[in-house]
């Protein structure tokens, strides 16, 4: 089996080291980091852990046994280790995305099975001149896919957003009609393969105070996502909504509904992250290969002194394990075409 790719992310964040502290638990399968080695070295060292770090020629290439698998991709800049760790830098920004662009790569040459994605620095990448907003785009682009979506999991909710990395006065200008049945579309596809649901209970939030509260406080609910609800239900989808984007959260964490969409980043993220940063999952629905990543950032805050908690980037290395194990990821893809 080829391995999972884990794509180092911004190495003045928390990456390298949540990603050191994760392989140390012995997640499954195996696995090969694209990133420097010289980073790597020093994560292993601020959180004491002391183990063999084996520098492959291929992605795909078998690691000794205990070794932490690391690839170097070409075109790495030799500065890495001179700045400090918790800053915006360009060097690091414009390493995180060869990391990506080239474990992709590896991933389309089939010498990868999935990819796992450690935090990057949005403003780092944009410093780099690299000129997406985050991996979602990014991923879309470089995988040559019409639509992506990103979703969220966590123990208690299943969440995907119809808008990600906008600003907000354009997001609402992007919930038409066609995004918001193209994402129940996408997730429904989601929830029937990998997640394995026979039926899927999907609510589709609002995106106005009281869901709009019948036109009185915007018409986004009558005009868009109401219909779009509609056409879902048309093709056999069990789509519910749109529902009070206040209490909907909670009554899908109680068990009336599979998943909810969201009309926002912040709508979408916010009750998934006060749940906790422990073990939520960002998953990209959409493309032809398995991608997931923790929820959160790059803690800067942090960055560099053994602080980090690596189990939201355990569970999204477990999770892209067992998808990629089943071979799922058409199922991913047929999402895609839903929206196309
Ligand atoms: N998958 C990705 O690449 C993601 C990247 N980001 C980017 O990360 C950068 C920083 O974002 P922020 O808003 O500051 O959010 P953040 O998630 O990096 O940090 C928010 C707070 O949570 C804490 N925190 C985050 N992860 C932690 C962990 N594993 N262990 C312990 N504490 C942790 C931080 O110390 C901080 O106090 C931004 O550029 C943002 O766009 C944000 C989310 C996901
Ligand atoms: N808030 C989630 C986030 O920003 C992650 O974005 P991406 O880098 O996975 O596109």
């Amino acid at each position: 089996m080829k391995p999972i790719l884990l794509t180092q992310g911004d190495g003045a964040g928390i990456g390298p080291e949540l990603i050191v502290k994760a392989w140390a638990q012995r997640p499954p399968g195996p696995a090969t980091v694209v990133g420097s080695a010289a980073v790597l070295r020093r994560a292993l060292a601020q959180c004491g852990l002391q183990r063999p770090l084996a520098v492959l020629d291929t992605p795909d290439e078998p690691a000794p046994p205990g070794a932490l698998a690391v690839w170097e991709p070409p075109g790495l800049p030799d500065s890495l280790l001179v700045g400090e760790q918790g800053q915006v830098r360009a060097d690091c920004g414009r390493a995180a995305a060869r990391c990506i662009e080239t474990a992709v790569a590896a991933i389309q040459a089939g010498q990868g099975s999935g990819l796992v994605t450690a935090p990057i620095h949005k403003e780092a990448l944009h410093a780099a001149g690299v000129n997406y907003p985050g991996h979602t785009e990014m991923l879309q682009a470089l995988a040559g896919v019409p639509a992506v979506r990103m979703m969220l999991v966590n123990e208690e909710l299943r969440v995907v957003l119809v808008t990600v990395h906008v600003a907000l006065r354009e997001a609402v200008n992007l919930v038409t009609r066609a995004s918001v049945r193209d994402t129940v579309r996408m997730l429904d596809a989601a929830l029937r393969g990998p997640f394995d649901l026979a039926a899927p209970r999907i609510a589709v939030a609002g995106l106005n105070p009281h869901a709009g509260e019948g036109g009185l406080f915007g018409d986004e609910e009558l005009r868009e996502i109401a219909p779009a609800v509609a056409d879902c239900r048309a093709v056999g989808i069990n789509a519910q909504g749109p529902f009070a984007p206040d209490t909907v959260f909670m009554r899908a964490r109680t068990g009336e509904f599979d998943a909810v969409v969201a009309m926002t980043h912040d709508q979408g993220l916010i009750p998934i992250k006060y749940l906790g940063l422990d073990e939520g999952v960002n998953l990209t629905l959409g493309l032809p290969f398995v991608r997931t990543s923790p929820d959160h950032g790059t803690a800067f805050d942090i960055a560099g002194r053994g602080l980090a908690d690596p189990r939201s980037l355990l569970a999204a290395w477990r999770l892209a394990a067992r998808l990629s194990d089943q071979r799922v990821a058409p199922a991913f893809a047929a999402g895609s075409k839903a929206a196309s």
